[in-house]
């Protein structure tokens, strides 16, 4: 992405073609629908929020940096475009360009800009194409898109176009469909391989996606062999109600294969042959490495094959025309995330949950019995689930294809590792043996193998555990139900934006964002994993995972050695950190404190835990250090065990706080919470003037489910709140469907976030979710209840389908779940009756999901490595009369740690709290997730009022 300024007007980005159009516009709107017009600001939003490059170009030299310096810097960026991966760069980048002419001559310099081309008919517009395929204009005249048509949302349409009309209506019908300029063309999906929970909603969202852009959608059956087979009963039109109720359903319903015939080119060449007879443009195919590679094998050989069925009339040159290019896209589904290019794969979040849920089942009888187990579990020729689950249970030991030792090496670690453990009095053991675990040697290392040595050397009591299908089972949780539906939208964008000429996407997920990747670039990095596997290069297949999965490891094995009596520092760099929750309780909270502790004492700084927030400390003094086996067990369990509060420092006693940390000589300070632990931060930072005490680096783990604290884009707790909303709706619904003709009203919390409201509307279904952010229109709840109507009527006695309506507590203070019911009922004229169920706390609290449990752990390490970087910067300015307390360099020692689109960042909390933050409403400025709000509602069918 670009953002052009232009010293006093902004040069404005607009459209190259119409396949860029939406992307286009949705940046732009992304700016102008935040009004940041100045230079500034657009810098400082796009550093932040956007993407990861900005290129500002200066017109006039007068207006920004010396002549000199321009040419300095143009020299820096283009030194920086040729050695490296655009868009992983990281910073404002200015490039000094005198008019569209020296434009183009710059851009031309950008190694990835594969193409520069100059509109003829408009001298002042310039195109060029990014390595993503997007194309991207520039226009010397300002704000181009106010000559465009407004953006068209969802149709306000009270006649033909209500939701359930079009929900029953057939594909292709223009009512309730987005208008863009993208082609319709007829989409094909298919699930293979191993089957992995996920794949029907990935199956779901193509469809309804599909058919809500005016294209005809088909499945495909059986994986690859629906392709090999062909006919009706293998490709078959799916409708939109063909696809209800597959959300909370596992497995998946279309069916999957492993093909063989599929991998010889007769069965590709029957594959050609059928999609053609079915008419099917484009292809998207969910599924693992394997699957991927015979998709990009198909991609590849397409030309060949139509040719070949041309040749011997198989096809007649009509269909030849139509069907010469295959628009082809990659989803990955598969428990194993062996793919590279993408961060999860869907289905790998709901195994690995399966597993920890097991392991913890397991954790109580091990220890009861103070006996090892061990434990093996799936994901083929990669370690990504015994890792995860690894961290996630606090295994002792873990067994990966990708880190293997010699015997002799992991059978002396191992027993030392669990050896210190028992010492210290842990009475269980678990160690995690992936199924394709090998030794140096490439031999493979059995449970059994691990299980004698247990016993021969350590004399354990031990017990093995196969974990087998159990993990592959069950419905998909939260995480993989967005990942697979967020990625089904975008694939079917994607394939109607492919041209002959781009090549094929996979849909990826980079941290938090969905994107495109090249798929024969995936697949290639994938099979050189297993090369490199087989050739003995572990470095190499390491190197090759993807940078969080070498992260995780790292941190699994610090924390695993955390009571080792060697720690990494020498002792004039450790450090006294002191720990704190404050806020709401939150999935993860234990898990950070966990991790944290470990990780300290594997540095060899001592962690303390303060007690019960602030109040805690300054009322009792309620600070501890912190000991091995006292927390022994914490990864894996819900609330706070150090106790949490809202109380902030100034609502408590600031004084005597920074007493205490002067008392304890702190020398960092990480908080964990949600805004309450914002405000808190912000507060300390405030005092560090008055205070020496607090001129410490000081970071906040956001944890709340509101997940609405500035600065990140996920909170811990969100996503096990999250989970445990889901499971409710989904028994709600199925309530509601047996009963036949019932909705419900279901009251969610979030404070004046509607996150958790939006997320759970798209993960479970609902017709519609109400949130703060939008509050309850009386127009919009007018149209909500007639479409309610309208679906009941054209249903009754049909189908089962229950209806969910979601609302936030603060959405309305009048219109209560009560309220809100009592009108539906008096508006549904007895056809159906709606009732009210609300959830409370249990979104709360539980056991952490596997996501919040990982999540903090790679936080906390984040902390307490953030706390070890900034320490020296602040130790001169402890006692120094002069505090410099703008000064950037000190501001930024106390940050937030968030995801940002596809970053884990450090945001100084000045920034994040005067710039960035809706004091009032306890909330960010921007709110990065309203595209799924749109989404959301239009999976359903709902008809949303589009306001000025
Ligand atoms: N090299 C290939 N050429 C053509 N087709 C292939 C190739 N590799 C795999 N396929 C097709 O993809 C199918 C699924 O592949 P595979 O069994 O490896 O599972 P996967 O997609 O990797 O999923 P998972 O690993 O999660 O089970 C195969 O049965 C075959 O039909
Ligand atoms: O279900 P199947 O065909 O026995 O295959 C099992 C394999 O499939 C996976 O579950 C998914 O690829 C692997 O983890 C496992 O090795
Ligand atoms: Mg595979």
């Amino acid at each position: 992405m670009l953002s052009i300024v232009n010293g006093t007007s902004t040069i404005s980005l607009t459209a190259g073609s119409s396949t860029s159009l939406s992307h286009a516009i949705n940046f732009y709107t992304n700016i102008l629908g935040l009004n940041l017009h100045s230079e500034t600001d657009n810098i400082t939003y796009l550093a932040n929020n956007y993407d990861k490059l900005i290129v500002e170009l200066i017109f006039d030299p007068a207006k920004g940096l010396t002549e000199e310096q321009i040419q300095t810097r143009t020299q820096e960026i283009h030194d920086k475009l040729n050695q490296t991966d655009w868009r992983s760069l990281d910073e404002t980048i200015v490039v000094k360009v005198n008019n569209i002419v020296s434009l183009i001559e710059t851009l031309q310099t950008f190694k990835h800009v594969v193409q520069i081309t100059p509109n003829e008919l408009f001298p002042n517009e310039v195109y060029c194409v990014d390595p993503l395929g997007y194309v991207i204009g520039f226009t010397a005249v300002s704000n181009p898109l106010t000559l465009q048509p407004p953006l068209q949302k969802l149709k306000p349409n009270m006649g033909a176009g209500t939701p359930s009309s079009f929900m029953m209506s057939q594909a292709g019908s223009q009512s309730g469909i987005i208008t863009d300029d993208l082609p319709k063309r007829n989409v094909g999906i298919m699930t293979s391989g191993g089957d992995a929970p996920g794949m029907n909603a990935a199956v779901r969202a193509v469809v309804r996606a599909a058919i809500f852009r005016g294209c005809k959608a088909f499945a495909i059956k059986e994986g690859y062999t629906g392709l090999v087979e062909g006919g009706e009963d293998y490709i078959k039109e799916m409708k939109w109600q063909d696809v209800r109720g597959l959300l909370s359903e596992g497995g998946t319903n279309i069916g999957t294969a492993r093909c063989m015939e599929f991998k010889e080119r007769w069965g590709r060449l029957l594959g050609c042959k059928h999609l053609i007879e079915a008419g099917i443009d484009a292809l998207i195919v969910c599924g693992g490495d394997g699957s991927l590679t015979g998709a990009d094998l198909f991609r590849a050989e397409w030309p060949s094959l139509i040719q070949e069925l041309l040749e011997t009339n198989q096809i007649t040159q009509e269909q030849y025309d139509r069907h010469k290019h295959l628009y082809i896209c990659g989803m990955v589904g598969s428990i194993d995330n062996d793919m590279a290019t993408t961060d999860s794969t869907i289905g790998g979040y709901s195994s690995l949950e399966r597993i920890c849920k097991a392991i913890d089942y397991i954790d109580a009888t091990a220890s009861s019995h103070s006996r090892a187990f061990v434990v093996e579990v799936m994901g083929r020729h990669c370690g990504w689930l015994a890792l995860m689950a690894g961290i996630a249970t606090s295994a002792d030991y873990i067994f990966i294809p990708e880190k293997p030792s010699s015997s002799k090496v992991w059978q002396d670690q191992m027993c030392n590792i669990v050896g210190q453990h028992r010492a210290k009095g842990k009475r269980k053991t678990i160690v995690i043996v992936a199924e394709g675990a090998i030794t140096s040697d490439l031999q493979p290392i059995s449970c059994k193998d691990v299980k004698d040595v247990l016993v021969n050397r350590l004399g354990l009591d031990t017990r093995i555990t196969t974990l087998g299908h159990v993990q592959r089972g069950g419905t998909a949780v939260a995480f993989d139900r967005i990942l697979a539906t967020l990625q089904g939208v975008e694939a079917v964008k994607a394939v109607l934006e492919l041209t002959p000429d781009t090549p094929s996407p996979l849909i990826a997920i980079d941290e938090n964002k969905i994107c495109r990747k090249p798929l024969v670039e995936a697949v290639e990095k994938t099979k050189n994993v297993a090369a490199a596997i087989s050739e003995r290069d572990f470095e190499k297949a390491m190197s090759l995972r993807d940078s969080e999965f070498k992260e995780h490891l790292a941190n699994f094995m610090s924390m695993n050695s955390a009571c080792h009596n060697e720690p990494t520092l020498p002792p004039e760099q450790r450090k006294r950190i002191a720990i704190i929750n404050i806020g709401a309780p939150a999935g993860g909270m234990n898990s950070a404190v966990y991790a944290m502790a470990t990780y300290c004492m594997s540095r060899g700084h001592t962690p303390y835990a303060i007690h019960n927030g602030f109040s805690g400390l300054s009322r009792h003094e309620s600070v501890k250090s912190i000991d091995w086996i006292d927390i022994e067990g914490w990864n894996l369990i819900g609330g706070s065990e150090i106790g949490t509060n809202r109380f902030t420092p100034e609502e408590t006693d600031v004084g005597m706080i920074a007493n205490y940390f002067e008392k304890y000589q702190f020398d960092g300070l990480i908080l964990v919470g949600g805004f309450e632990a914002f405000v808190s931060l912000e507060q300390l930072e405030r005092a560090r003037s008055m205070y020496p005490a607090f001129r410490i680096p000081m970071v906040l783990i956001p944890a709340t489910i509101s997940n609405n604290v500035p600065g990140t884009e996920y909170s811990l707790g969100a996503d096990t709140c999250l989970n445990s909303l889901m499971d409710y709706c989904d028994v709600v619904k199925q309530s509601a469907s047996a009963t036949r003709g019932r909705a419900f009203i279901i009251e969610v919390q979030g404070g004046n976030s509607g996150y958790i409201a939006t997320y759970a509307q798209l993960i479970s279904g609902a017709q519609v979710s109400y949130v703060p952010e939008e509050g309850i229109q009386l127009d919009q709840l007018e149209m909500d209840i007639h479409s309610l109507k309208e679906s009941f009527a054209v249903e009754k006695g049909m189908t089962k389908a229950g209806k969910l309506l979601l609302k936030s507590t603060n959405a309305s203070k009048v219109l209560t779940p009560g309220v809100l019911a009592d009108i539906i009922n008096s508006e549904s004229g007895g056809e159906f009756d709606t009732r009210t169920a609300i959830p409370g706390h249990v979104q709360q609290g539980g056991l952490p999901s596997p996501i919040d449990r990982t999540r903090a752990d790679r936080f906390a390490i984040k902390a307490v490595q953030f706390i070890e970087e900034n320490c020296d910067k602040m130790c001169g300015l402890r006692y120094s009369l002069e505090f410099p307390r703008e000064d950037k360099t000190i501001t930024r020692t106390a940050a937030v740690l968030g995801i940002k689109s596809s970053h884990l960042r450090f945001t100084s909390i000045r920034q994040l709290y005067d710039y960035e933050t809706e004091l009032n409403k306890r909330m960010p400025k921007k709110i990065f997730w309203s595209s799924t709000r749109e989404i959301a509602d239009q999976l359903v069918g709902r008809t949303k009022i589009v306001r000025a």
